[in-house]
Parts: C-alpha cells; structure tokens; sequence
C-alpha cells in the first residue's frame, strides 16, 4: 500500500486514476494538518505548500513531490535531488488557460474594464472617464517565448498586433514558424507599447524589468506579468507609475503572495488578480490528472515524463534501458563490497547498443549501487551524482567503438587509495546479465546471490581445497567459474553459493598459501 498525501486543493476529478487504485491510500489534508508524515511516499502540490529542507526532513518515506502546475519555486528541488526524492511537474496543462488569462488582463488594462466595472456598479455612467486604446496595430513585446508566451504571440497576432520578443533561447526557425520578430532585449524595451514576460523566475530574470530597464520603455507602456512575481521590480513599478511613465500594469503574480505592497496596488492603473492564470476547470483538470497518472506511474516503478531533477525517459527508451540500469546497479554494489576502501574515480565506458541510450541515467543507477552500500541515507539516480561529489569521488562516462565483441558491453575502472577494481559486463537478450571480464580475467558468471571471489595461484588441487572447505562449511556450490591469465600464474574463481559465507570459512580459505585472497560479495 502506497500513501500519497495531498496537500494543496487538487482537482478530485483529475485525481481519479490514485483514487480509484485500491492499492493507493490518498489523503487530502494541508501538511499543517498531519502529524504521521514519515509514512507519506509521495505528495501532491500547488503554489500553497511549501516544500523545504524541513519538510523533506519529516517525511522520511519520501519519493516524489508533484507539482500540479508549472513553476517549482516554492519546491527546494535541491533539497530533493540530495533526499534522493524526484520532483515532477505538469508543464503543459495549464498553458491555455494563463496565455488566455494573459490576454484578458491585456484587453481589459487597455480598455479600463475593472475600473469601469466598479465605476458602473456604484451608480456612475462616466463614458469620459475610460477612454482606451485598440490593441490592433500595435507592438506587443512578449519577454520569453515558451509554452506561454508562444500562445500569446498566436492570440496576439490574430489581434493584428505586431510581435517582438526578446528570448535567449529563440531560434529562428522557431521565430519564423510563429512569425514574430526575434529582438534583442534593448529593442522591445524602446519599440513596444505593451510587454508582457513570461520567462520563469531565475537569476538572471529576478528584476529583468527593473529601473533600468523600465527605463528604456516607451513613455506611456503597458506592463504585464503573469508569469512570476519578481521579474518585474515592485518599487521599480511604483517609480514609473508616480511620475506618468508607465500607463498601466496588470499583475497576476506578486513579489510576496498575498501581496504586502499596498502602495502598488493602490493605484488606479494598476489591475490585478489573485494568481488566477491557471485558475480554470480545465487547466486544474489537466494538471491533476497529468500528476496523478505520473506518480502512479511512478509508484508502480516506471518511467516518469516530468521529472525536474531526472532524464526524462519515454516508456520506450525505459523499457531498453531496465536491463542496463539494474546490470549497472549491480556492477556497483559489486564494485562497492571489492574495494571497501576510499575510491577516488569511478570511470564507465558504454560499447555497442547500451552506447545509443540515456547512459547517464544508467552512470547513476551504478553509483547509487555504488554508494548504497556505503552511505546511511536513500541513495538513487536522483541524488547519486550529488553524494558521490560529496564523498569526493570523481566519476566520468565515455562511449566507445565496440572493441570488447559484445553487442553491449559496460566497463566500469573503480580507482582507490591502494588499488584499481575493473568489471566488464553485457547483457543479453531471452539470457540475461553476464560479468564478461574482472580485473582483466576472461570470465562468464550470472551475478546474482552469495558470491564468493578467490584470488589465487593457478596450480593443480586448488578448485579441490576450496570446493572441500565449502562442503566442511555445509556451503553448496550452485556455479563456478575460473580465469587465468597465464598457465600457473595469477588466477581467480567465481563462485556462487546457495548459502551465507562467513568470516571463519573465508578464514579457512586464506590460510592455504596459493590462496592470495578471499571475499564475499552479496548481490
Ligand atoms: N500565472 C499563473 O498562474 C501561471 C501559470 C502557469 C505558468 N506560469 C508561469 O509562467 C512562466 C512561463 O511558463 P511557460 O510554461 O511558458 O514556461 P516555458 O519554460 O515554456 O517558457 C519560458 C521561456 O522563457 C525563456 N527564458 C528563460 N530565461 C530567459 C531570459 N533571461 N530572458 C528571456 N527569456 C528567457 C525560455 O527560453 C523559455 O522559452 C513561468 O514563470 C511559469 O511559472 C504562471
Ligand atoms: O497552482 C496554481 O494555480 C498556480 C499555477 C502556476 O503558477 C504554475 O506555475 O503552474
């Protein structure tokens, strides 16, 4: 059984796919509400919880947080990469439904609607008084041209309205398909008459609308956000606004929310809603249906669409990767229990088919079995790079021409403080996971089970000694293996055993001198 906690108010009907599952117990209640929030697997979210270090603390059985919306600001995705808990959003559904929102606000700033609402409704009929502009011919600057500002750019052209937009990440091909004139930023500030921004809230955007660059507008510009608060400068707003620069605003988002700055909203040309851009049947419908079918997904251990701080992996290309993902963990925690010592730099290299897909996914499964046997907390592919860079190992992914003869081959060089462990692996189809090579000895083991790796001299009587020990220890041998690289020199034994090994057995072993070491590694 699954516990999924909802914290904000979610669409029940979009709900449905977590609801209707029996093996799913949802529970609709604000975190403030819940004092067992360790047992919690996943939780859904809007804008109103805040998902802190604090949090993620307290909810020790974490796996995913969805966001049923697009930004994750108010989501320490950091703090979740390092719990190893995945952050997913719905991007998409909610688009529409703000572009829409976006052009209300447009038409109804450039043509007083709300003011003369309120003026029509106290008993006045003062036509003078709300003298407006067409949108029709003029220039609209859109900052930021994804999802949402490319639905404006469409509504905005079917409104005869001239585009520019200014977006670091436009091509031209893009910019053309849309037919909107690709800007710099200087040059939509200066020729605009009305700018609307729909870039998410980063570094580089917090105050892209600041005093300086309100400046640079036209006298008498239109601003519009309903995007973040913040990317346009509150007290940089109320500036041009008292001395008749800016003509009017139109904010759906604020700097703090609710909004604390009164002295903005106090003025006349300034119109406002509650962040209410996705605020429609249909988007909310979208958004919780999207997250909900994902976490179930999710939760069912398949692959997600959304992920914030994963590869984005389609059921497809998961479906190809499973074998390599759960052959790399396994390399991993192989790798891990040999070298049980501090390990500098784990270097993988990916030949044949395993080469052509995410393999920076598959780099994380095998250092999440890596450091699973070596760190107290969740490891996984969300936090595994983040932990081993903690842990000061370095680790690095190459691809390379098929040079071992496999049709897909993993080779993983573990290097440590006194020596270096290597391990090539394939897997093939309808047969399975197969260890090829270990430490540069030919070799071909399932890796499953109780193993045990001897290290020894290549001599007559030594596969004797060791399979007598086994049996005077009850120990039975389900396979066995040996490689050697020259006759009567170096050479190992793979053994996999139907039964724990223990220290005394191991003892046992190494006390014959053409037996160099013995270990046990559990897979
Ligand atoms: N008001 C609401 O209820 C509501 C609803 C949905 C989304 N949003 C917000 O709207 C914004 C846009 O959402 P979206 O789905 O279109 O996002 P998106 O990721 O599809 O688009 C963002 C665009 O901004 C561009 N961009 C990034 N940095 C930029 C910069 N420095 N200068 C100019 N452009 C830059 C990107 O290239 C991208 O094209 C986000 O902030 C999102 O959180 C608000
Ligand atoms: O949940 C909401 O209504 C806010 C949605 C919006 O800001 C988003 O980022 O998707």
């Amino acid at each position: 059984m699954f516990h999924v906690l909802v914290s904000d108010s979610i669409s029940n009907d979009g709900l449905a796919p977590l609801l209707n599952d029996e093996n799913i117990n949802v529970v609709q209640k604000k975190v403030s509400e819940v004092d067992d929030l360790e047992k919690y697997d996943a939780l859904l979210v809007r804008s109103a919880t805040k998902v802190t270090e604090e949090l993620l603390q307290k909810m020790t059985n974490l796996k995913i947080v969805a966001r049923a919306g697009v930004g994750v600001d108010n989501i320490d995705v950091e703090a979740a990469t390092k719990y190893g808990v995945v952050v997913i959003n719905a991007p998409d559904g909610n688009t529409i439904s703000t572009a829409e929102h976006t052009f209300a606000m447009m038409a109804s700033l450039v043509r007083h609607i709300p003011q003369a609402n309120v003026s029509v409704k106290s008993g006045e009929w003062n036509r003078s008084a709300f003298l407006g502009t067409e949108l029709y011919g003029k220039s609209l600057g859109i900052i930021g041209l994804g999802r949402i500002g490319s639905e404006i750019a469409k509504r905005a052209k079917a409104f005869g309205m001239n585009v520019l937009v200014f977006d670091p990440f436009l091509t031209k091909d893009r910019a053309q398909k849309l037919g909107v004139n690709s800007c710099k930023l200087d040059e939509v500030l200066a020729q605009a008459d009305i700018i609307t921004v729909h870039t998410p809230l980063t570094k580089e955007t917090r105050g892209l609308l600041g005093k300086e660059n309100i400046g640079k507008t036209k006298k008498g510009v239109y601003l519009l956000n309903c995007a973040r608060g913040g990317i346009i400068d509150e007290e940089a707003l109320i500036h041009y606004l008292e001395i008749g620069h800016v003509k009017g605003v139109a904010l759906d988002v604020f700097e703090v929310e609710p909004p604390v700055n009164r002295k903005l909203l106090d003025f006349e040309q300034v119109i406002a809603t509650p962040h209410l851009g996705a605020s429609t049947k249909e988007a909310q419908l979208n958004v919780a249906s999207q997250v909900a079918e994902e976490v179930l997904k999710f939760l069912n251990g398949k692959p997600v669409t959304n992920s914030i701080n994963l590869p984005t992996l389609t059921k497809d290309i998961f479906d190809k990767i499973q074998p390599f993902y759960k052959l790399a963990k396994k390399l991993g925690q192989l790798a891990s229990q040999y070298m049980k010592e501090p390990v500098q730099h784990i270097g993988i290299v990916y030949e044949g088919t395993v080469a052509e897909l995410e393999t920076s996914f598959i780099t994380k499964a095998f250092l999440a079995g890596f450091l699973g046997e070596r760190v107290d907390s969740t490891v996984n592919e969300v936090n595994a790079g983040l932990i081993a860079k903690e842990r000061g190992i370095s680790f690095s992914e190459k691809i390379a021409s098929n040079g071992s003869g496999y049709a897909n081959c993993i080779a993983v060089q573990v290097d440590g403080d006194h020596r270096t462990f290597s391990v090539k692996a394939t897997y093939i189809p309808n047969y399975g996971e197969r260890i090829v090579d270990l430490n540069g000895f030919d070799i071909d083991f399932y890796p499953a089970g109780e193993v045990l790796y001897v290290e020894h001299i290549d001599k007559p009587g030594v596969i004797g000694r060791v399979g007598k020990v086994l049996g005077d220890h009850g120990v039975n041998i389900a396979t066995m293996q040996v490689g050697r690289k020259n006759i009567g020199g170096e050479a190992i034994m793979v053994l996999t055993c139907d039964k724990l090994i223990d220290d005394q057995l191991i003892e046992a072993l190494v006390q014959f001198d053409d037996i160099v070491s013995a270990k046990t590694i559990h897979l």
